[in-house]
C-alpha cells in the first residue's frame, strides 16, 4: 500500500506551504462535509492531504468540529496516516510555552461528541490502550529533532469539552490525574482515526499554562494565538521532514493500527444495518 499522510490543522493551522501540485477539493462522506475543502499535493514527493480542524478563518469550535467526516475524507482520499496538530495548555510546570509535545495518551471528558462511526446495526469495540501510533511517533520526533524544536515525547492530554477554558479548580484536578496537556479536541479525533484503522500521531504545542499555575495569569485566545505566530515556522520546519521518513511502500504497522478492527466487529452479518454497512464504505472497507 502506498503511503499518504494527512495533516490536521490545529488552532492558528489553517494552512500548509510547499505543497506540489497543491489544490483545495471538496470531498463529501456519509456523516457529512469535513470541517473545510482538503489541499492534496505531495510534499518531498509524499502525496499529503492537509485539512484545518476548525475550518479556514476558524468558523467551527471544538463541539462543531465534523470530526468523523474528517477522518472519513481523510481515508477516502487514501491517508494512511495522520499527524494531528494542536495547541493545548501545560499543566506541568517544565513543558513551557513554545515547547512541543507528542501525546501519546489521552483523558477524555468531553461530553458532546460522536464517539464512533460504529452503533446499533452494527457494533464494534477497538482497542484504545495505546491511541496513537509508535511508529509514526517515533518519525515525528525525529523530524522534530532534525528541525531543532524542544520537543517532550510522551505525555497525557486531557480533552476537555469546552469551549470555556478550565476553572482552576478542574485544572488543578487535571494535574492530581496525572494529565501533562490539556486541550478541547485531541480525543474525539484520535478514537476515530484507531477505528478508521489509521495511524495517528498527535503532535501538540504548548501555548499557556492553562491557569493552575500561580506565576502566570489564566490563558486567552490572544496569548493562545500569539504563541502559535510565534512558533509556526518551527511546526513547518517539522512537516517539511516528515515526508522523507515515512517509507512511501507503506509496510505494516507494527503496532497493528492498520488492522485494529480484525476482532473488532461484534455483530452477526445477518443481523448488520444495511444502512450503516454502507455508510462505512470508507472505513470498514477492508472488512465490509
Ligand atoms: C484557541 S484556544 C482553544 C482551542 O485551541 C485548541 O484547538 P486545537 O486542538 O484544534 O489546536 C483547543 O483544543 C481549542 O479548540
Ligand atoms: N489551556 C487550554 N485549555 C484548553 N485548550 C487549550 N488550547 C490551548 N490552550 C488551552
Amino acid at each position: 500500500m502506498q503511503t499518504m499522510l494527512g495533516i490536521i490543522g490545529g488552532s492558528g493551522v489553517y494552512q500548509i506551504d510547499g505543497l506540489e501540485s497543491a489544490a483545495w477539493t471538496r470531498v463529501a462522506t456519509p456523516w457529512g462535509q469535513p470541517s473545510d475543502e482538503i489541499l492534496t499535493g505531495r510534499l518531498g514527493g509524499l502525496p499529503l492531504a492537509f485539512l484545518p480542524r476548525h475550518g479556514r478563518g476558524h468558523v467551527l469550535d471544538p463541539a462543531s468540529v465534523p470530526y468523523r467526516a474528517n477522518i472519513d475524507a481523510l481515508k477516502r482520499l487514501g491517508c494512511t496516516d495522520i499527524l494531528a496538530v494542536s495547541a493545548v495548555g501545560s499543566l506541568r510546570e517544565d513543558f513551557a510555552p513554545g515547547d512541543f509535545v507528542l501525546v501519546d495518551q489521552f483523558i477524555d471528558r468531553s461530553t458532546r461528541r460522536p464517539p464512533s462511526f460504529f452503533g446499533p446495526g452494527l457494533v464494534a469495540h477497538v482497542s484504545l490502550a495505546d491511541p496513537t501510533c509508535p511508529r509514526l511517533g517515533a518519525l515525528v520526533a525525529r523530524a522534530a529533532r532534525e528541525a531543532g524544536l524542544t520537543l517532550h515525547a510522551g505525555a497525557t492530554y486531557l480533552s476537555m469539552e469546552g469551549p470555556q477554558f478550565s476553572t482552576r479548580a478542574e485544572s488543578r484536578m487535571y494535574r492530581a490525574w496525572g494529565a501533562e496537556v490539556i486541550g478541547m479536541t485531541g480525543m474525539s479525533e484520535a478514537r476515530l482515526a484507531r477505528e478508521a484503522e489509521l495511524c495517528y500521531a498527535s503532535l501538540a504545542m504548548v501555548t499557556d499554562y492553562d491557569c493552575w499555575h500561580e506565576s502566570h495569569g489564566a490563558v486567552d485566545v490572544a496569548g493562545v494565538v500569539a504563541v502559535v505566530q510565534a512558533n509556526a515556522a518551527a511546526a513547518r520546519g517539522l512537516v517539511a521532514r516528515l515526508p522523507a521518513l515515512l517509507d512511501p511502500d507503506r509496510p505494516a504497522c507494527p503496532q497493528g493500527c492498520d488492522h485494529a478492527l480484525t476482532h473488532a466487529l461484534m455483530t452477526a452479518p445477518e443481523r448488520r444495518d444495511p444502512g450503516l454497512v454502507a455508510k462505512l464504505d470508507a472505513i470498514a472497507a477492508r472488512l465490509l
